[in-house]
C-alpha cells in the first residue's frame, strides 16, 4: 500500500510465505490495462509533446525502459519476489524490487515482507549499496512518498544515487501516492507501466480491497461431481483428495482471514488453520455466529493455533467465557429479512482490522448470501469425481430465480489436482483486478500432480 497503505495502516499480520508464483499461468490479469490505475487508460498526465502534458515529467508508457531487455528481465523478477510476501504484508501490498546498477547489472533485490518491516527498496538498495548510484531501480508498486513505520522510499532512492525509476503499477492510495513526482522534481528518470498487468494481477487482492474499502473475497468449496458439498446426513469429510485439501491450504496461508458460518461451524467444527505450509503466518478464524451458539468450549477454532474473531448480532447472548480465546465482534443483522447478520457489515469491519484478502470457506447458505451482496470476487471449486445422489448445493440462494439473473462467470483456470479438478472463475462483470492464481508455477510439495488443462479461452 504505498506509503499510507504500507505505512500507516494498522491491524497487520506479520509474515507468511506463499507460492512463488502470483499469475494464473498464463501472465494474464483481468485487471487490464486500461483498468491500471497509472496505466495508459488511466493516464496522468503523459509525457507527449504536448506542451500542455509537459509539466508532468512521469513518462506513463515506460517505452524506453521497456526496450532494455535487463530491465524488463528485472521486472519480471520483481513481481516474482512481490509474490512472496502474499498473505503477510497486509494490510500493505507486496511489492518486490531489483536495484541494477549503471551498467543494467542486478546488485540488488528485495520484497515487502511484512507490514511495519522495511520496503522492498529498502532491502533492496542495502543490498546494492554503493552499486546504486546512477543506477536503475526496478519496482512493482510506485515508490512511496510518506513516512509512516519506515521513511519515504522515493527520499531513499533519491539518497542512494538511482538514476532512474521504473515501476510497473502506480501506487492508488492518496496518502502514498505522489513518490513519483518527487523522484521526477529531484531529477531522477521515471517511468511507470512497465508489465503493469502482471504486476496489478500480483497484487490483485490488495488492489480490490483498497479500492472497494472491503477485503478481497474468493470463495472456496470442495463440491463432488453432481455437485453436492455434503451427503444427506451432513457428513463431508471427505469429498477432495489429500493433495486438494493440501492446496487449499496454502489459500489459506495466502489469505489474511478464513471465513464459515455457524451451520459449517456446528456440522464440522473446523479448525481453519493453515497446516503443512512452512512458515505460514496463521490467518484470522472468523465464524459467522448470528446467536452465538455455534462455537462452543472446546470448539477447534478456539485452539489457540491462530487469532479467532466471532461474528454475533448485537443484541446475541454471547457468553465471554464460552469464547475464551476467541474475540467477538457485534455487528448488525442482515436488513433483508433472510436472517443472519449484514455482510458489507461484516466486511468493513475486517477492513477496518488491516484484513485484505478472505477466504470463504462456506458452508453454502453464508456463500449465497455473500454472493447475493456481490461480494464475492473469486471463485475457487473444487471438484471430486464423486458422486453422492443427495444433500445440498454448493451454493445455497443467491437470490437468482430465474436463469436472466444467473451470475456468469469467467473461468480463468482449470487444473488437475491429485484426482480432482480445481476451477477458477470470476463474476463475467467484475471490474476488478484478477486475484492471483491459486495455481503455483512450480507445484509445492504437497500438490504432487497438479497438471494445468487448457480452458477453451487459453486455447484461443
Ligand atoms: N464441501 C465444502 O466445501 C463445505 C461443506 N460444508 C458443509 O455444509 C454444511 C453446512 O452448511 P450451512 O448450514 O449452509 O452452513 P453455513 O456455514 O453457510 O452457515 C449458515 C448459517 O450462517 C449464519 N449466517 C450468519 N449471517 C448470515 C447471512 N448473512 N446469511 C446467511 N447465513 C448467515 C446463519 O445462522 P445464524 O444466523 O443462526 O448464525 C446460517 O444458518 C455442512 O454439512 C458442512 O459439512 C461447509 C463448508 C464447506
Ligand atoms: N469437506 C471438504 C472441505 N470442507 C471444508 O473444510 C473445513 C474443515 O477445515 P479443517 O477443519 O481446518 O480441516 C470444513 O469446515 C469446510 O469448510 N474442504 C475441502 O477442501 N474438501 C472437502 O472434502
Amino acid at each position: 500500500m504505498g506509503g499510507s497503505a504500507r505505512r500507516t495502516e494498522t491491524g497487520a499480520r506479520s509474515a507468511k510465505r506463499s507460492s512463488p508464483f502470483p499469475f494464473d499461468g498464463k501472465g494474464r490479469s483481468p485487471w487490464p490495462s486500461s483498468r491500471v490505475p497509472g496505466s495508459a487508460q488511466f493516464p496522468k498526465a503523459p509525457r507527449s509533446p504536448c506542451p500542455q502534458r509537459q509539466e508532468d515529467p512521469v513518462a506513463t508508457h515506460a517505452a524506453a525502459a521497456t526496450a532494455d531487455p535487463a530491465v524488463r528481465d528485472a521486472m519480471r523478477r520483481a513481481v516474482e519476489l512481490a509474490a512472496r510476501g502474499l498473505g503477510s504484508t497486509s494490510p500493505n501490498p507486496v511489492v518486490g524490487c531489483v536495484v541494477l546498477d549503471a551498467h543494467d547489472r542486478p546488485v540488488g533485490e528485495g520484497w515487502h515482507q511484512r507490514a511495519g518491516g522495511p520496503h522492498a527498496e529498502v532491502h533492496a538498495l542495502a543490498e546494492a549499496g554503493d552499486d546504486a548510484r546512477g543506477g536503475t531501480a526496478v519496482v512493482t508498486l510506485e515508490p512511496c512518498n510518506h513516512t509512516g513505520r519506515t521513511g519515504p522510499c522515493a527520499q531513499a532512492l533519491i539518497e542512494a544515487g538511482i538514476a532512474r525509476v521504473v515501476y510497473a503499477v502506480a501506487d492508488p492510495t492518496p496518502d502514498a501516492t505522489g513518490g513519483a513526482r518527487a523522484l521526477a522534481a529531484a531529477g531522477v528518470e521515471v517511468h511507470e507501466g512497465l508489465l503493469a498487468d502482471e504486476a496489478a494481477a500480483g497484487n490483485a487482492a490488495w488492489l480490490t480491497a483498497v479500492t472497494r474499502r472491503r477485503p478481497f473475497v474468493v470463495w472456496k468449496y470442495a463440491a463432488t461431481l453432481d455437485g453436492r458439498i455434503a451427503a444427506a446426513d451432513g457428513s463431508s469429510r471427505w469429498i477432495t483428495s489429500g493433495e486438494a485439501r493440501a492446496d487449499v491450504h496454502r489459500l489459506r496461508a495466502e489469505s489474511d482471514a478464513v471465513v464459515v458460518g455457524s451451520g459449517t461451524a456446528r456440522a464440522d467444527d473446523p479448525h481453519l488453520a493453515v497446516r503443512g505450509v512452512p512458515g505460514a503466518e496463521q490467518p484470522l478464524r472468523v465464524v459467522v455466529d448470528t446467536e452465538a451458539r455455534a462455537v462452543v468450549p472446546g470448539a477447534r477454532v478456539l485452539d489457540g493455533t491462530g487469532p479467532t474473531l466471532v461474528a454475533v448480532a448485537e443484541d446475541a447472548e454471547a457468553d465471554a467465557g464460552d469464547l475464551a480465546g476467541a474475540e467477538v465482534l457485534r455487528l448488525p443483522r442482515a436488513a433483508d429479512g433472510r436472517g443472519g447478520l449484514d455482510i458489507p457489515a461484516l466486511l468493513t469491519a475486517l477492513y477496518g482490522r488491516g484484513v485484505r484478502s478472505v477466504l470463504l470457506e462456506g458452508g453454502p447458505t453464508l456463500a449465497g448470501a455473500f454472493v447475493e451482496a456481490r461480494a464475492v470476487d473469486r471463485v475457487v471449486g473444487y471438484l471430486a469425481p464423486v458422486l453422492l445422489g443427495e444433500g445440498p448445493a454448493a451454493l445455497g440462494s443467491a437470490g437468482i430465480s430465474t436463469i436472466v439473473q444467473a451470475l456468469r462467470l469467467t473461468m480463468t483456470e482449470s487444473v488437475r489436482i491429485g484426482p480432482d479438478l480445481r476451477i477458477t472463475a470470476v463474476p463475467a462483470d467484475s471490474d476488478a483486478p484478477a486475484a492471483p492464481s491459486a495455481a503455483p508455477a512450480v507445484p509445492t510439495p504437497t500438490v504432487t500432480t497438479a497438471t494445468v488443462i487448457p480452458t477453451a479461452t487459453e486455447e484461443s
